[in-house]
């Protein structure tokens, strides 16, 4: 279990963590959302006991970052933003040097090498030097070293960065893979419905602050605004298009004339859906199918921050 109270990082007058009070359960997938500069490092190299706090303190597993700093690091796996790898080493010399760190004995190293290789796709390549492993292969690296101690909360911050489709794909994979073994895990990142697909609970970093958390679906019903409603017609798009955009309800429409579909924010009642719904057919719109969509985390995520910014201006 994660306990975060109050945690503020000052850099002068600049709020880089301002504040963070949160509680992350045990075998939850948490994932930080932000933009650049949010304050998502920040956060995890404080979890991580690599970072002092300004203010306030968090204990993982009921022991302070603060105060027992050896204990908390043997509990946590730490993938950096930023990492080097040793590119002299092989891959398994690699990690026998980071479970030699962590006084994992011959016997154990032995034991548990092969099997992070395993969990991370990476037996073939476990006698080839780490220079020649590609991106992908290294973050992969990465992961299987802060794993090696076996801890019960890892903690990576974008994991999946500079990853191209495929080896995005696999490394959440992994990830999804790890959270059956009810490991507790926090995930940064930028590609926010690749988080929403991972994890239980979201948080929404802004400037330093948490400005929303909880599980993904309710913070999807929250902050989007409206309904989505996906509008397909078999001719006369423009004419359609015309109509609900005379809805005072109806806002941020997107219109794809080579699917003839039309998509957009509905803001009224269910009733008034209906009553939407039966004035396009007394208008004679060609429809021919009518959906509600799941907004994505994009929508989700700009009507979160654009409220913040709105909220601060007015204060
Ligand atoms: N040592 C430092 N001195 C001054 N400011 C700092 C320092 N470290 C971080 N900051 C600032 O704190 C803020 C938060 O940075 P942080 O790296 O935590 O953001 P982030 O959400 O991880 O961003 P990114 O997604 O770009 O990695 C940024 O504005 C950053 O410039």
């Amino acid at each position: 279990m994660i306990e975060i109270q109050g945690l503020t990082k000052k850099y002068h007058d600049f709020y880089a963590l301002n504040d963070l009070t949160l509680t992350i359960n045990e075998g939850v997938v948490f994932g930080f959302v932000g933009s650049n500069g949010a304050g998502k490092s920040t956060a995890f190299s404080i979890l991580s006991t690599l970072l002092k706090p300004t203010t306030g303190d968090a204990f993982i597993n009921g022991k302070s970052v603060k105060k027992s700093p050896a204990t908390v690091r043997k509990q946590i796996g730490y993938m950096p933003d930023f990492f080097g790898v040793y590119d002299q080493l092989t891959v398994d010399e690699y990690l026998h040097f980071y479970a030699a760190s962590y006084q994992l004995t011959s016997k154990e190293r032995q034991q548990r090498i092969p099997e992070m290789l395993a969990l991370v796709n990476l037996t073939h390549k476990r006698y080839e030097y780490v220079d020649v492993l590609s991106r992908g292969m290294k973050q992969r690296l990465c992961l299987a070293r802060a794993m090696i101690h076996n801890p019960s909360i890892l903690i990576l911050d974008e994991p999946a960065s500079g990853l191209d489709p495929r080896a995005r794909i696999e490394m959440r994979e992994i990830i999804r893979h790890l959270r059956s073994f009810g490991k507790t895990i926090l995930i940064s990142s930028h590609i926010l419905p690749e988080l929403a697909e991972m994890c239980d609970e979201i948080g929404v970093l802004d400037e330093g602050k948490l400005i929303a958390h909880g599980n993904v679906t309710a913070i999807q019903q929250q902050f989007a605004k409206g309904t989505r409603l996906a509008v397909r017609v078999t001719y006369g798009v423009e004419e359609a298009q015309q109509f609900f955009e005379r809805n005072p309800l109806v806002s941020n429409m997107h219109i794809s004339t080579k699917d003839m579909l039309l998509t957009f924010d509905f803001s009224g009642t269910k009733i008034e859906q209906t009553e939407l719904l039966r004035e396009a057919m007394l208008h004679d719109l060609a429809i021919i199918s009518y959906t509600q969509e799941n907004h994505n985390l994009e929508d989700v995520f700009m009507a979160i921050t654009e409220g913040a910014k709105e909220h601060d201006s007015m204060v």
